[in-house]
């Protein structure tokens, strides 16, 4: 059918609409406007919608499609009805013949639809999106709207309903998945009260049944993972999703694979159980390797034994030393590179400067413990040189007066007759912020005339020339001008030279402990030293990469020509087997236990593997909060992006603990989620308690010993329950140990006392838990001792919370327990995490000594004040920060065992409460002494502050 504009229309719309005038046909079912511009063809198929737009001259057609709209105007009103019905007529026309070519594939993308309502099995992704391919490709190509006319045709509903869910498959995912849920719980709720020895709880089922591609289980500590994990295995062979050949479950350590595969075989018999791989992650690499390359690999000596890669490590150092090359670099880190270098002015106070000394056990290779990194390398040039030197001996002259003890210059060089002072001035001249500038200049002047006056000679030497990298190069020359002799050491004697200072010991394990981590973390050269160039310490870790790629390479060439792998190679080739297709994985489903313990290299593995077989599925059981592995190569951010590494995932929680009380669970949590990048998750318990479960013990007078006085309590609670009981006491530290353990056993015969770290008791539970040492200091909980920032370069990515990882060992200890938990600060000062626990509102109780707030040091200002027993049976205060910080102070003078603390109106006693008077000079307080005249208050900032109060007016 052919439609023309009337004459009129001819004639005017050109010049009203010059783009619409034309005429329209209808053809072979394509509708074809002949416009100004040219022809314009639309397929049936296109059309959308056919409108006649009515007017009162001449009306027209608009014909819709999903590109937009052609108009033919200009037509009598009835020509251009009938063209739109001949065009309707066609289009639905086209439709029907469509409808049945195609109503099959129609009917069958629907029916998948509706199988959703009750889906036979969870709808992971992959499974989904095939689905919805399927689904996608039965509708594509249908314009979006048919003939109103055909509306109520079987089809159309169907493809009504098609398209709705292709609007929003994902809901329907979700909403299908729920549905999967509720009924597999019934349908499988036999399954699930008999697979483990007690039913499994609802969330431990939905954690099984929730089955996506991949799938992240967060659980507690005492939430039952490995009941979950033997639970999911069971569940996929018993639907047939799996068979046992297809299911590998992997452990990080020895005895959780034996307790794993112990637990299958006892849960789900040995015919079946036998068929699964249970392997550690070296046992799988080691398999692979195998497979691929013929005989298994065999495993080098020094990879299962330290001591002997230790021992390996020296050997090569030993050997590398004849490279004047290498040994100059060792002499340079030795002499320079012994610790990392934090220049003085960088710290604020004298309590900031002393915590970095100590942390870094600044020691000269000549033994002396030095008072600062530059008096160091000072000293360590001396040494490698052959300069004898005394440190910080008494000056040659008296100096000594009733005020000032006697001057010891820093170094004195006997054979030269030659003094060496290191004066702490930057470029600008000044000192650092926490040393007074004025003083420290007229103390500096006052040397220079003292020896000018009695004609002994001075060397200067200034933190300036340690900022502009010379301060050994510059004192060179200033010695040499006064004679003195240079005997180097000579590089083949500087290996049994550092030897016998016992450096070479702590530099392998170094080496050694870089070494595990680098290889690893499977690293490279180039990101560690790119890495290296951004570290504040840049000279130092290039100077250590320079020696470790030495030693790396001959490590790497003494295991080739001993055909020898380490476990780091079990990791590296089996990945490097899977990537290249060399090995094909038979594995259709893996299970992870711990899995906040994996390092990079491990997850390149597992996702390998995974890469390999579409369709293959992960389930990955862990706590991050009990990630406490990191010394040893563990990456927590691998599970805190589990989605970025492994891709899109579901989780599930496993929030209830069967074995802490809810009191004991409450403080656990509250107390790791200080650290705020800890995954969130809610923690409840099956256990009641009606009493707080976690006390803490702090030395005082009438319980000095705070183990047996915790065993005494401990004790009467299990008295009071069955009668016996286990009780775990845990150490930070293999030496927390208590000496007198196998007294305390034959003092509690109903108590089954073990000791362990908090380490080691990861994954044990007892009925009592008691953590031991909770005091601060280097050995101190939380640790304050430090790993060398060059593993920085090698280990994961520091956390930004501070002692983020001790934070959770504490919480590893606390989670133990299922009735109460003893936290004793035993032998020093209470830890922060002692001081936090008390003094933050949680739900402990203290026995001991109350514990009195902390007391600032007012000379170092970051230690604090710590009761000490005087001589005479009195007490006073002393800085934590002893023996770098000589401050002490007299104890409150009511109560004999308080130290004043500043009060709104101005000073009390922190035990007592009494009131301390004031000094109105320097805002200290005052403390009763006896003069020659009597009684009288006296600053207890003497002698800086000489202000007094005299007791008899
Ligand atoms: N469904 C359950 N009902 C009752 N008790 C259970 C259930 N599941 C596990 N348990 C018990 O909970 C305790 C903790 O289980 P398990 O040691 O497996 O936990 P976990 O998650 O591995 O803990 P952690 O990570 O702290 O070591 C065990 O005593 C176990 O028997």
């Amino acid at each position: 059918m052919k439609v023309n504009p009337t004459k009129l229309a001819a004639l005017l719309l050109p010049i009203v609409q010059p783009a619409r005038v034309g005429t329209a046909a209808l053809e072979h079912g394509v509708v074809s406007f002949s416009l100004k511009a040219g022809v314009v063809e639309v397929t049936l198929q296109e059309i959308e919608s056919v409108e006649v737009d009515a007017g009162r001259l001449w009306s027209g057609v608009r014909i819709h499609t999903a590109s937009g709209t052609t108009v033919v105007s200009g037509l009598a009103s009835r020509e251009a009805q009938a063209f739109a019905d001949a065009v309707e007529g066609a289009r639905a026309g086209w439709w029907r013949t469509t409808l049945r070519d195609r109503g099959e594939a129609i009917r069958a993308a629907h029916e998948k639809i509706e199988h959703m309502a009750d889906p036979p099995r969870y709808l992971a992704r992959s499974i989904f999106s095939e689905l919805e391919r399927q689904i996608t490709a039965a509708v594509a190509d249908l314009p979006a709207r048919w003939p109103d006319a055909l509306s109520s045709m079987d089809e159309i509903r169907t493809l009504s309903a098609i398209r709705v869910f292709l609007r929003d498959p994902e809901s329907r995912r979700t909403q299908a998945n729920a549905a999967f849920v509720q009924a597999e719980l019934v349908r499988s709720k036999e399954f699930f009260d008999i697979v483990e020895t007690k039913p499994l709880a609802r969330e431990q089922r939905n954690a099984v049944v929730i089955d996506e591609d991949r799938n992240l289980i967060v659980a507690a500590a005492g939430s039952g993972k490995t009941s979950v994990i033997v639970a999911k295995a069971g569940w996929l062979l018993q639907k047939g999703y799996r068979r046992p050949g297809e299911l590998l479950l992997l452990a990080f350590a020895r005895d959780a694979r034996t307790e794993m595969k112990e637990r299958l075989k006892r849960r789900l018999g040995e015919d079946i159980s036998s068929g699964i791989q249970v392997n550690t992650f070296h046992e799988l690499g080691s398999a692979i390797i195998g497979k691929v390359e013929g005989p298994k690999p065999t495993l080098a000596k020094v990879a299962e034994d330290e001591r002997a890669l230790c021992d390996l490590l020296k050997n090569i150092i030993g050997e590398l030393l004849a490279d004047p090359t290498f040994s100059q670099v060792m002499v340079t880190w030795f002499q320079s590179h012994f610790a990392t270098y934090e220049s003085a002015m960088a710290f604020e106070n004298w309590g900031q400067y002393w915590d970095y000394i100590r942390a870094n056990e600044i020691r000269s290779l000549n033994g002396e413990r030095v008072k600062s990194f530059e008096e160091c390398e000072i000293a360590n040039f001396l040494y490698l040189n052959g300069i004898p030197y005394k440190y910080e001996q008494p000056y040659e002259y008296p100096t000594a007066t009733p005020d000032k003890k006697q001057y010891q210059p820093d170094f004195y060089l006997p054979e030269a007759r030659i003094y060496i002072e290191h004066f702490a001035i930057n470029a600008s001249g000044d000192t650092p912020p926490f040393i007074n500038r004025e003083e420290y200049v007229q103390s500096m002047e006052w040397k220079r005339r003292l020896h000018t006056e009695r004609g002994t000679v001075m060397i200067e030497t200034f933190s300036h020339e340690k900022a502009a990298g010379n301060l050994a190069e510059s004192l060179a020359p200033k010695l040499a001008a006064h004679g003195v002799k240079f005997s180097p050491i000579p590089s083949s004697e500087i290996f049994e030279v550092l030897e016998k200072q016992g450096r070479v010991d702590p530099f392998t394990r170094l080496v050694a402990t870089f070494l595990h981590h680098f290889k690893g973390a499977q690293l490279t050269d180039a990101t560690v030293s790119e890495r290296a160039a951004a570290v504040r310490d840049g000279a130092r870790a290039q100077a250590f990469l320079t020696l470790f790629r030495r030693i790396f390479e001959r490590y790497q060439a003494h295991l080739a020509d001993e055909q020898q792998i380490d476990f780091h190679d079990m990791i590296i080739k089996a990945t490097e087997h899977v990537e290249r297709g060399r090995y094909q994985s038979p594995f259709g489903y893996i299970l992870v236990d711990e899995f906040q313990d994996i390092s990079r290299g491990r997850a390149r593995l597992l996702k390998a593997l995974l890469d390999q077989s579409e369709g293959s599925q992960l389930f990955a059981v862990g706590d991050d909060w009990q990630a406490i592995y990191r010394f040893a190569g563990s990456d927590i951010a691998i599970m805190r992006g589990f989605q970025e590494m492994f891709g899109a995932s579901e989780r599930a929680d496993l929030g209830t603990t069967f074995r802490c009380s809810d009191r004991i669970a409450a403080v656990a949590t509250e107390f790791v989620l200080q650290n705020p990048a800890q995954i969130r998750k809610e923690v409840s318990a099956v256990v009641q308690a009606d009493r707080p479960c976690v006390h803490v013990g702090l030395p005082s007078d009438e319980c000095p010993d705070l183990l047996r006085g915790a065993l005494r309590r401990v004790a009467t609670d299990a008295a009071r329950r069955a009668g016996d009981a286990d009780v775990l006491l845990l150490g930070r530290y293999r030496h927390s140990c208590p000496k007198n353990l196998a007294d305390l056993k034959q003092e509690h015969p109903n108590l089954r006392i073990s000791f362990m770290t908090v380490h080691g008791s990861k994954g044990l539970e007892a009925d009592y838990v008691v953590v031991l040492g909770l005091i601060s200091g280097r050995y101190g909980f939380p640790a304050e001792r430090t790993d060398d920032p060059i593993l920085d370069l090698v280990l994961a990515t520091p956390e930004a919370h501070p002692n983020a990882e001790e934070r959770r060992l504490l919480y590893v200890a606390l989670t133990r327990a299922k009735c109460h938990v003893y936290l004793l600060a035993d032998g020093g000062p209470p830890s922060q995490f002692v001081t936090e626990l008390v003094g933050n509102g949680y739900d402990v109780t203290t026995f001991g000594r109350a514990l009195q707030k902390e007391v600032p040091c007012p000379k170092c200002v970051k230690g604090q004040l710590l009761p000490k027993l005087g001589g005479k049976g009195g007490m006073f205060y002393g800085c934590s920060n002893f023996p770098f910080c000589d401050h002490t102070q007299p104890a409150c003078h009511h109560c004999g065992a308080g130290t004043p603390v500043k009060v709104a109106e101005g000073w009390a006693c922190g035990a007592c409460d009494e009131e301390i008077e004031g000094c109105l000079q320097c805002g200290g307080w005052l403390h009763p002494k006896k003069g020659k005249f009597g009684p009288f208050l006296g600053c207890v900032n003497f002698p800086i502050c000489t202000h007094t109060k005299n007791l008899l007016t």
